[in-house]
């Protein structure tokens, strides 16, 4: 569903991508794991057809997210947070995404409380917490009932409780048949959901497979992740 094959990116002089290759599949939760400034935003950026790249190529559905015909039906994102003005009331922000994607308005209501924010429908974004931010991310991404979510960190400001129902809602997502590519800089916070883990340092893949590969012959997690990205702090 998701495929990113020997993808570059440069800026000026430096390489922040260096081949990168990263497969997500239906029915499969795969984490995109690697320490700050690793290079996963970047990657998820041309994925979403925000940005080109200098080489390779990344296809959705087997093609570049820009040839898409129908975007938010094939893939929803959530890339920084809720990505809503502060002074927008948590509905109109989903109203004017779904108007924007020729989306059913009455899916609002139905996303609000998939995320459980329907309380919240007329609060203004400006007074959400960051785990309300990061639900009405969510519920965005879920407007267009996209077989393949694409999230950047999205537990960042969830409470335990939080953070268990977003794996439910991932982990069904993927039961159902979808895809599921979310990334993180902490193993500990993949280890309950991913079935497949694509780890980058530094640029580049240094490990990829289901998990009970990458982590084999490695005392715990945390430990697989220090060996598998120790010592690159981005690239040069
Ligand atoms: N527009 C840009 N100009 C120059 N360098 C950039 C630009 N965007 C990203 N970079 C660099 O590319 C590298 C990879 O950044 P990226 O944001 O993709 O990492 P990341 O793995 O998502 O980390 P984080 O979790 O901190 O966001 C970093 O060293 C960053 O400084």
């Amino acid at each position: 569903m998701l495929q990113i094959e020997h993808l570059v990116k440069r800026h000026g002089a430096r390489t922040v991508l260096d081949r990168v290759d990263l497969e997500a599949r239906p029915g499969r939760v795969t984490a995109f794991l690697g320490p700050n400034g690793a290079g996963k935003s970047s990657t998820l950026r041309v994925l979403l057809g925000l940005d080109r790249p200098d080489g390779g190529r990344a296809l959705v559905a087997g093609r570049p997210y820009r040839e898409l015909a129908d975007p938010a039906r094939v893939i929803g994102a959530m890339l920084d947070g809720s990505g809503a003005h502060r002074s927008r009331r948590a509905r109109h922000h989903l109203a004017w995404i779904a108007r924007a994607g020729g989306i059913d308005p009455r899916r609002v209501d139905e996303v609000l409380e998939q995320v459980g924010l329907a309380d919240a429908a007329r609060t203004r974004v400006g007074r959400f917490s960051l785990g309300m931010g990061q639900r009405l991310g969510l519920a965005a991404a879920l407007l267009g009932e996209p077989e393949a979510l694409v999230l950047d960190e999205p537990v960042n400001g969830l409470d335990p409780e939080g953070i268990r129902w977003i794996r439910g809602l991932l982990r069904g997502h993927a039961d159902d048949g979808g895809t599921v590519l979310l990334s993180s800089h902490l193993m500990s916070e993949v280890a309950g959901i991913a079935d497949d883990l694509v780890v980058i340092a530094g640029g580049r893949v240094v490990a990829s497979g289901p998990i009970a590969d990458v982590t084999r012959g490695y005392e715990n997690l945390e430990d697989a992740f220090f060996a598998l990205t120790g010592g690159s702090e981005g690239m040069r």
